[in-house]
């Protein structure tokens, strides 16, 4: 049905992107990557020492590098950083494939998020507020994606992950009957 066209998975933080991506690879029969895990690899550290040491902007360029080249790549499905919809020129190569947007309320976030130090945008005197202002910072970036999944708190991964498939042939059917495409 994909033809080997990567997923990438975008949306907030503790939206679910690196759990349901990797239970979304198995379904697909696709390989999972994560770009934040990525550039853990390619720099050797945490991304907290990565914001430590060169700030969101270090990081962005890192972001940026590792999706320019997973996207080379086919039958990938991958989990992005929340923050990789920010940058233009990433919109370029998340168009390379399906962009799968999960949309989580932001109290679910929270609630996930709540003992996590893992993510530095989030270690704020006030994070729940920091995610609402993130979220109406980012909102209309996320809403570009070719699908919007909204999550429930008891979506399982297997569940989303057979929405997100049932969800694909509604928005691969309208290039199917571009006139390019068609046979008449
Ligand atoms: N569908 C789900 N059901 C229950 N817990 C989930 C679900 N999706 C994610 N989580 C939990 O929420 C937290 C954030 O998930 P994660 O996949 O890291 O989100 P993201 O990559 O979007 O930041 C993790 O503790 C994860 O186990
Ligand atoms: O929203 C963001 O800007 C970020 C989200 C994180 O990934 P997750 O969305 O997987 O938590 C990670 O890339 C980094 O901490 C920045
Ligand atoms: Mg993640």
């Amino acid at each position: 049905m994909l033809n080997g066209v990567n997923v990438y998975l975008i949306g907030m933080m503790g939206a679910g992107k690196t759990t349901v991506g990797r239970e979304l690879s198995n379904q697909l029969g696709y390989r999972f990557f994560d770009t934040d895990t990525l550039i853990e690899q390619v720099a050797s550290q945490t991304i907290t020492q990565i914001f430590t040491d060169t700030g969101e902007e270090g990081f962005r360029k890192l972001e940026s590098q590792v999706l320019s080249e997973i996207s080379a790549y086919t039958k990938l499905a991958i989990a992005t950083g929340g923050g990789i919809v920010l940058k233009r020129e990433n919109w370029s190569y998340l168009h390379h494939g399906l962009i799968v947007w999960l949309d989580a309320p932001v109290e679910l976030l929270i609630e996930r998020l709540a003992q996590d130090n893992t993510r530095p945008l989030l270690q704020d005197v006030n994070p729940a507020e920091k995610l609402q202002k993130l979220l109406e910072q980012r909102q209309r970036l996320y809403a570009q994606a070719d699908i919007k999944i909204s999550i429930a708190a008891n979506d399982t991964p297997e569940q989303l992950s057979r929405l997100i498939i049932e969800s694909i042939p509604q928005v691969l059917k309208p290039k199917a009957v571009c006139p390019e495409n068609s046979n008449n």
